[in-house]
């Protein structure tokens, strides 16, 4: 049986044992071999909003249980179903049979009733529970409380808006490649084909229906990236001149590597230590037809990779909680615990040092996460700035498309969450 619920339902239960969900993805479309492209997609929509409304969904099971549901699958079956109920257009109806003869199928002498029960319940009760939902802050957010407590505490002012964007649908940005096209010919060749859009900056803009990648105008021929409006600041505020050595520290899946070679003719060496992950940037150069000295490699093990000349420029873009970037990424939250945020900044840190003995004098370093939490962001380069007299700032400034307070961008309609600090060697 190839039911989207079901499968959804599958990836939910692993999540909430605390496996990571593209991982689940990947095992569990293997498993499930003959399922169409379009069961796939809705199984994938189910899973992803059943678990960045988990709070939510965990909230309403409880309500209405009064024991712990012991099968983790018939538990993430109603979170699935219960994020339909509540954030979908399918009729309460469909939802129900649909979910109860799934359930019938996870375990055919009790499921099937016990499904029915709970979400006709809910149903009845719909308008009673989403007013007590309201009292609670971690399941009305659905995030862990440690997550939304220091959210508050990072910023007073825009601490809700922050958690509701990270519940949103995330848009889809492209970058030109003014190596091919500009904005201009590109928006004629989406209206050719009819596709909305709405431009964002000058070389960026957003398609405003989903869409897969092989089906973006251009896209195979490298006329286009797929990148995050934010995530397009990282080469542009690296000042990158022909002639350059560079080097794109934590390159993988590529996407700041294809764009600084967009933007300049420079000599680029980009590592990463997952050999797969690293197959993904070779990917992105051969359909942009750009170069990079790939190398696998783990970056801090500086002897192991390189040839002693200095870089002109670095981009770290270090491995980080990811909490920018969780309208994408829906498991994190739930993931995560607050001690890797003490782990990530060590690791930073070490990264930070490492880094800061290649570069030339005069040189400049591009410290970049896609995370909103301040231990792994400022107080990072506040520490580093301290510990290295030839180590300054540099300020930086950005148009009013973005939303950004001090080195942080806030995620947004337009982008995601990202933090970047541009260092120079005195
Ligand atoms: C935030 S991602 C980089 C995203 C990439 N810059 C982009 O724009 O597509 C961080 C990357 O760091 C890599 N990484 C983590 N620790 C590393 C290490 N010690 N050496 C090299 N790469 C590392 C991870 O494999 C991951 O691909």
């Amino acid at each position: 049986m190839h039911h989207s619920q079901l499968i959804a339902a599958d990836c939910v239960s692993e999540v909430i044992k605390g496996h990571n969900l593209n991982q689940v993805f990947e095992r569990r479309f293997d498993h499930h071999q003959n399922i169409t492209p379009q069961q796939k997609s809705v199984a994938i929509f189910l899973a992803y909003g059943a678990i960045r409304f988990l709070g939510e969904n965990q909230f309403f099971i409880q309500q209405l249980i009064n024991k712990k549901i012991t099968n983790k699958k018939i538990e993430a079956l109603l979170c699935v179903a219960l994020f339909q109920l509540n954030h979908d257009q399918s009729t309460d109806f469909t939802v129900v049979n649909e979910a109860v003869e799934a359930a019938k199928f996870i375990n055919k002498s009790w499921a099937g009733s016990f499904v029915n029960g709970v979400l006709r319940n809910f149903i009845r009760q719909k308008e009673k529970l989403q007013t007590e939902l309201k009292n609670d802050e971690a399941a009305f957010y659905s995030y862990p409380s440690w997550w939304i407590n220091l959210i508050k505490e990072n910023y007073t002012k825009d601490w809700e808006s922050i958690l509701l964007n990270g519940n949103k649908h995330p848009p889809l940005t492209l970058r030109i490649n003014e190596r091919k096209t500009n904005l201009k010919q590109y928006e004629e060749k989406l209206k050719c084909e009819a596709i909305s859009y709405r431009v964002l900056g000058n070389i960026a803009l957003e398609l405003t229906q989903p869409t897969a990648v092989e089906k973006i105008p251009g896209f195979m021929d490298g006329e286009v990236s797929v990148q995050d409006f934010g995530a397009q600041l990282a080469a542009k505020l690296l000042d990158l001149q022909d002639g350059q050595i560079c080097l794109d520290a934590c390159s993988a899946p590529g996407g700041k590597t294809g764009h600084m070679l967009e933007i300049a003719d420079i000599e680029l060496v980009s590592i990463d230590h997952q050999k797969d992950r690293l197959y993904k940037v070779k990917e992105n150069l051969e359909r942009l037809h750009l170069h990079a000295h790939l190398k696998c490699s783990d970056l801090t093990a500086v002897n192991t990779w390189w040839n002693e000349k200095l870089f002109d420029r670095i981009l770290l873009d270090a491995p980080c909680s990811a909490s920018g970037v969780v309208r994408r990424h829906v498991d994190i939250k739930w993931l995560r615990r607050p001690r890797n945020i003490e782990m990530f900044a060590k690791q930073q840190k070490a990264m930070l040092e490492a880094m800061w003995q290649l570069l030339k004098k005069g040189g400049k370093l591009l410290y970049a996460t896609c995370s909103i939490f301040n231990g792994e962001n400022q107080k990072v380069i506040d520490r580093f700035i301290k510990d290295h007299i030839d180590a300054k700032e540099v300020k930086w400034s950005v148009d009013s498309e973005y939303s950004k307070y001090e080195n942080q961008l806030i995620p947004s309609e337009n982008h995601d969450g990202f933090f970047y600090a541009l260092l120079e060697k005195n």
